[in-house]
């Protein structure tokens, strides 16, 4: 606990058991962008040229209007989706728990989305691998305390819930994770003693069972298995601690509560 008053009105107190969920919308606002930009491509006037670094503006013309409502609601189709897909894994992780563990109660602390925009106040704001981090507020549900900022680590390390300050140089925005210290390739490198460290130290179940004989025996399989974990182990993370105390120092986000990994499920 960094902050109990804050913590507390948000529902986490020591040893409480918090689920995590982590989801976006699996692809589809990644083809409306797609799609999208293809439409800005077709309405693009003749003569005028485009922009020298890949980003395609929507144009406030007439001609435009139809392309940019679709890409609009295809954008705002696929956010829904990621809701409904966070909502459901965390309805699937609620039963399973009430199954192995009886009848438990919880709520939710926040659904804070990231790669998304956030339009209002005249302006929008997209936040790519960023997400909100409003400070106090006259009114609404988290303006005492500032808005939750999540910022996971990885299946090793913390992760943490911390309020927003709405910083106006970071747009009122956090970092959303620790983030990669290797790019995903690259991990992939990572040394055979680490990955041989990482699975003594944690129980890592997986849909093949690396413990048989018969699949252990086969090398090529094993190699596929073991790249695919060192994508996503620990060391893969940055240290989330230097990463908290950036965003406490420059006055974007103090830490409210520490969560430490029990159990992660990766799909
Ligand atoms: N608590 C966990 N955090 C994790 C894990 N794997 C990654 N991460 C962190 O999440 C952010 C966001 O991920 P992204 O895919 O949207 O970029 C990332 O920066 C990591 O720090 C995990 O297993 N558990
Ligand atoms: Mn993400």
């Amino acid at each position: 606990m960094h902050d109990g008053p804050a913590a507390y009105a948000w529902g986490l107190s020591p040893g409480a058991i918090v689920l995590m969920v982590h989801s976006g919308s699996l692809s589809l606002g990644h083809q409306a962008n797609a799609t999208g930009r293809h439409r800005v491509r077709s309405v693009w006037p003749a003569g005028l040229p485009m922009p020298g670094n890949g980003i395609l503006p929507f144009l406030l013309d007439e001609r435009s209007e139809p392309a940019r409502r679709r890409y609009l609601d295809a954008f705002g189709n696929a956010a829904n989706f990621a809701v409904g897909n966070r909502f459901f894994l965390a309805l699937m992780m609620r039963s399973a728990l009430a199954a192995a563990c009886g009848e438990t109660s919880s709520r939710l602390v926040y659904d804070a989305p990231h790669n998304l925009f956030w339009a209002g106040d005249g302006r929008v704001v997209h936040r790519k691998g960023a997400t909100p981090a409003g400070g106090f507020a006259e009114s609404g549900p988290y303006g005492m305390w500032g808005e939750p900022v999540i910022v996971p680590g990885s299946m090793g390390a913390p992760s943490y819930v911390l309020r927003g300050s709405g910083h106006p140089r970071a747009l009122a925005s956090a970092c959303h994770g620790a983030g990669r210290r290797v790019p995903r390739g690259a991990s992939a490198k990572a040394g055979e003693e680490e990955l041989d460290a990482f699975l003594w130290e944690f129980r890592v179940v997986t849909p093949l069972n690396h413990r048989d004989p018969g699949v252990a025996r086969r090398a090529d399989v094993m190699a596929a298995w073991r790249r695919d974990l060192k994508q996503e182990a620990p060391w893969a993370y940055k240290d989330i601690g230097p990463v908290v105390s950036s965003l406490r120092g420059a006055g974007v986000a103090d830490p409210v509560v520490e969560l430490r990994p029990l159990l992660t499920v990766k799909g």
